[in-house]
């Protein structure tokens, strides 16, 4: 009896100690919508369960937001999340906090100082440097392959006409826009043997679910907790068949290079007909490294991993909610058909650089498909100061999540029919102008994505080859969502192929 009434006495004296210390940041944020706080685990309790139960509470909170049109406040233990989805504070929040919050340790242990998960300092050496390899010109560049990557998924996806609905994430886009991502970031040409391989993408995806439970239990965050259980055993299995991909691509690149500089001949790897093609991703860095000694090994390991997770995930996934949206709007996707048929006639040649700017429908549906399908739901920043924002100030040490789902969903921002999926708003220049500074998709502010046009070519390209040839059909109207890091679709995402000439 003495022992419970002693760690009662001890509890309670904690749970005002820590409000105590959190006095200032709860007053600053008592006027803002939030859910009962529970002694010790704040709103914790919101999360405990699965990716499902992740995405409800998301919905849930936005439908709040939306009627009091004010940011949401949810505690994490001691620590408190200020959720937005105002593009005005998005940008405010983005432009001002470089530093991203303690949760993006626990991909640190795999991604180190890559850019996503660098602190602010180091990601301010690198970004500009780094950023070249994705420029617009770049992208041009990388054409030939999109074009020769979204041939051959055309061409696979010949077995599946008129067959039983299908997982096409699952069963191609992850393998396409990986062997993409390899060739066009890393150079690495030769990829179906070595990366694309299930187990590859099966450790890569293992990493990614143990993250994210790692996330949502709040007893696993301290890192000495974490290392003592299974996950942290099966992570750094997962992180090691990774590493190992990611080192052999290393060793291979700086091999071909040596032997490039010791024969006084110029690399050829990236060149055609002489003529140098695109310096790399990989290259730039291995260039950067011969001065900047800052550049260790380790990390452009990290920067070799990140560039695959930030490239490849992220496009399959939004190519896979694009491909269901047309399944399940066949107007939608009749109007596609003609706009490639008006630029290409009956012509199979491959997307050109003058392709892109005509694709107008094509980008609207891509545009409108990212809006309400983010495939990274939203991210966070840490407070280092107080800001002030439309109708709060965010208390310094708070985090501030934008959410990307929210903003995409606001009838405030895209009018009363914000919930239909309608390409065609993208085609009223105000809308146009207006959705380029209010879609979050790509994040804003200085930590903004540095892919977004490699993004937009690729899924342009992939677009073009695929639905010329084939029709699609989907159930994707019924489609059920989880949160697991990236927006998946669990249920109504099987997708059926057929014949534009109704011949197998
Ligand atoms: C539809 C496709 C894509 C989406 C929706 C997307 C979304 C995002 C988002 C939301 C962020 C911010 C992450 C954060 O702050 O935590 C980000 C960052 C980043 N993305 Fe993308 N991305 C896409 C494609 C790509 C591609 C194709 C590449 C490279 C080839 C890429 C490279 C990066 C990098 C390097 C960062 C870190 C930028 C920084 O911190 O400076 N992304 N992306």
């Amino acid at each position: 009896m003495f022992w419970l009434v002693l760690l009662g006495a001890i509890l309670t004296l904690l749970h005002v100690y820590m409000r105590l210390l959190t006095r200032r940041t709860r007053s600053m944020v008592s006027h803002l919508p939030t859910y009962k706080c529970l002694p010790f685990i704040g709103n914790m309790y919101k999360f405990f369960g699965d990716g499902q139960n992740a995405f409800n509470f998301l919905e849930n909170l936005t439908t709040i937001m939306e009627e009091r049109r004010q940011p949401f406040v949810i505690w994490i233990g001691q620590c408190c999340f200020i959720i937005l989805s105002d593009p005005e504070d998005a940008r405010m929040v983005a432009n001002n906090f470089l530093e991203k919050p303690y949760f993006y340790n626990f991909a640190r242990l795999w991604l180190k100082d890559g850019l996503v998960t660098a602190p602010g300092s180091i990601w301010k050496h690198n970004v500009k440097k780094f950023a070249v390899a994705f420029s617009g010109s770049m992208v041009d560049d990388f054409l030939p392959i999109f074009n020769e990557q979204s041939r051959k998924l055309q061409r696979k996806l010949e077995v599946e006409v008129n067959c039983e609905p299908f997982d096409l994430f699952e069963k191609y886009l992850a393998y396409t826009t990986l062997e993409t991502i390899c060739q066009t970031a890393l150079g690495e040409h030769d990829v179906t043997e070595t990366i694309v391989t299930k187990e590859y993408y099966a450790a890569f995806n293992g990493i990614l679910e143990l993250i994210f439970s790692r996330a949502l239990n709040i007893f696993l965050h301290p890192e000495f907790v974490y290392r003592l259980t299974p996950g942290y055993k099966e992570f750094k299995r997962c992180v090691s068949v990774v590493q190992n991909v990611s080192d052999a691509i290393l060793r291979k690149r700086r091999k071909e290079m040596e032997e490039a500089k010791t024969a006084k001949i110029s690399d050829s790897t990236n060149k055609e007909n002489g003529e140098v093609k695109f310096k790399t991703f990989l290259d730039i860095i291995l260039q950067m490294n011969d001065t900047d000694h800052t550049l260790t090994e380790e990390h452009i390991k990290a920067e070799i991993d990140t560039i695959i997770l930030a490239g490849q995930e992220t496009i399959a996934t939004a190519i896979n909610y694009i491909f269901l949206m047309l399944g399940c709007k066949p107007d939608v996707q009749q109007k596609l058909y003609k706009e490639i048929k008006e630029i290409f006639g009956e012509s199979k040649r491959p997307v050109l650089k003058e392709d892109l700017s005509r694709l107008r429908y094509c980008e609207a549906i891509i545009y409108e498909t990212l809006r309400l399908f983010p495939p990274v739901p939203g991210v966070l920043r840490q407070a280092d100061r107080d800001i002030k924002l439309k109708s709060c100030t965010v208390p310094k040490g708070a985090t501030c999540c934008i959410s990307f789902w929210g903003s995409g969903h606001s009838k405030h921002i895209w009018g009363s029919d914000a919930l239909q999926y309608k390409p065609e708003r993208w085609l009223d220049p105000n809308v146009a102008s207006m959705g380029a500074t209010s879609l979050l998709t790509f994040s804003t502010g200085k930590r903004a994505c540095i892919g977004k046009r490699y993004a937009v070519t690729l899924m342009k390209t992939v677009l073009v080859h695929s639905v010329r040839e084939y029709e699609f059909v989907s159930e994707a109207d019924k489609m059920e969502l989880k949160i697991d890091i990236a927006l998946r679709p669990i249920s109504g995402h099987l997708l059926q192929v057929k014949s534009r000439s109704g011949v197998k």
